[in-house]
């Protein structure tokens, strides 16, 4: 017998698996709502015109193809945690940030687990929102960190149950994952109110956050707005872990360019933090790839191509809210009595659409309609040309 006759087959991934399905299906009107990946309002990816103009300077510049340090490229970090915690703060003045280069987000998450699964002095459980990113558990779980739940929201008002927050993250010295901005799958987040009672009762019961920031800029448009949390817990003191990506606000999806931080004490244990980060970089990757933290330092790094940047941004995160607002009014133009106002209400890459299970098997069934089991939508699949098509189909499941 072979060496592997008792490696079974494993299911598609909940979220990518989408896309495969999509792709084998012949229908000409099928409509791809899996991935959180943003597509123009002819459904195609986006290059940002930034980010274009960022690679032509990188080609011209003949830069050579050596290795990255271990914690990645020594610029890109810093204007990461700059981009993050914004350009005026003492955090990185005192040097009390230790920050690497992770492969994109999930990277990132996955170096901060790693860390957390080692170092963590606290109770070594990890509570995640429900509903959360379909890809949380499994990586706390890679790194044997228990994982549980805290209720994050509410399906009656298909908004934040934030009463139910604070109740289930009533845990001593626990990890807490958050959000920073444009919950996945929810589309649901605090208001500065909440996040400010929130940041009180982390300090209070000596909570540990870990900030997953993915979409900085691509839920509001607004690149300060977007990162309210993280500024927020940096200004009241709270030291805290945070994962970035620049997926979605640079387009970056196949580049995997992002960044792990964690906010700490003082500049000793910053460095102390930054020797055993990397001790455990080296044997997972060694180093992270050159060529999307070159792009980053070149947008961020020159004030009129990151202007331009941001106008970009405006683009992709304008489109999304147009493409809620057409659904919306396209349901309502199709007669269902349904209230649907949280699809203009929910923020970023995602609409939380409430449809049941069999309600979008039919979607996808009856009119090649591609979504998560959850009901959940990549509103960046939506466009002008598409838009009719989807709300008539949501219309005729859920009468
Ligand atoms: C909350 C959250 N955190 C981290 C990531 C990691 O992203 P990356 O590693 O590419 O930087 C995603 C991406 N999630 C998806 O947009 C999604 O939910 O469709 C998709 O990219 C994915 O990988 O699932 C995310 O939604």
């Amino acid at each position: 017998s072979s060496w592997w006759s008792q490696v079974a087959m494993g299911p598609p991934d909940a979220i990518l698996g989408i896309t495969e399905a999509y792709k084998k299906d012949q229908n000409p009107k099928k409509i791809n709502l899996g991935v959180g990946a943003y597509r123009d309002d002819n459904g195609k990816p986006f290059i940002l015109p930034s980010v274009q103009k960022a690679e032509d300077k990188i080609m011209s510049k003949n830069m050579d193809k050596e290795y990255s340090p271990i914690a990645g490229n020594a610029e890109f970090c810093k204007h990461s945690i700059k981009l993050a915690l914004g350009d005026q703060n003492d955090i990185i003045q005192n040097g009390l940030n230790a920050t690497v280069q992770g492969i994109s987000g999930t990277g990132s998450l996955y170096i901060g687990a790693t860390f957390l699964s080692h170092f963590f002095p606290g109770n070594k459980e990890v509570y995640l929102p429900t509903p959360t990113w379909g890809n949380h558990a499994p990586i706390f779980k890679l790194v044997k960190l228990p994982v549980k739940s805290y209720c994050y929201y509410n399906s009656e008002t298909c908004g934040l149950n934030y009463e139910g927050v604070l109740e289930d993250l009533n845990v001593k010295q626990s990890i807490v994952l958050l959000h920073a901005c444009a919950h996945n799958p929810t589309g649901v987040d605090p208001k500065p109110e909440q996040w400010k009672e929130l940041a009180a009762v982390i300090k209070k019961r000596n909570l540990f956050p870990f900030l997953d920031m993915a979409y900085q800029g691509f839920a509001s448009g607004d690149i300060d707005r977007d990162s309210f949390a993280v500024r927020l817990f940096a200004k009241e003191g709270i030291k805290f872990a945070l994962a970035q990506s620049y997926a979605k606000n640079m387009g970056l999806y196949g580049e995997r360019a992002g960044a792990f931080t964690l906010i700490t004490s003082d500049k000793d244990e910053a460095e102390r933090v930054l020797s055993q980060l990397k001790i455990l970089i080296r044997p997972m990757y060694s180093n992270p790839p050159i060529h999307g933290a070159r792009i980053v330092n070149e947008i961020l790094g020159n004030s009129q191509l990151k202007q331009e940047w941001l106008g970009d941004i405006q683009t992709m995160a304008n489109r999304i809210i147009s493409a809620r607002q057409q659904l919306r009014d396209n349901l309502k133009k199709f007669g269902s009595s349904h209230d649907w106002s949280h699809i203009t209400d929910q923020i970023g890459m995602f609409c939380y659409t409430g449809l049941k299970l069999p309600e979008v098997e039919k979607l996808t069934k009856n009119y090649s309609i591609y979504l998560t089991k959850d009901g959940r939508i990549s509103m960046a699949g939506v466009t002008s040309k598409n838009v009719e098509y989807l709300a008539q189909a949501m219309h005729e499941v859920t009468k």
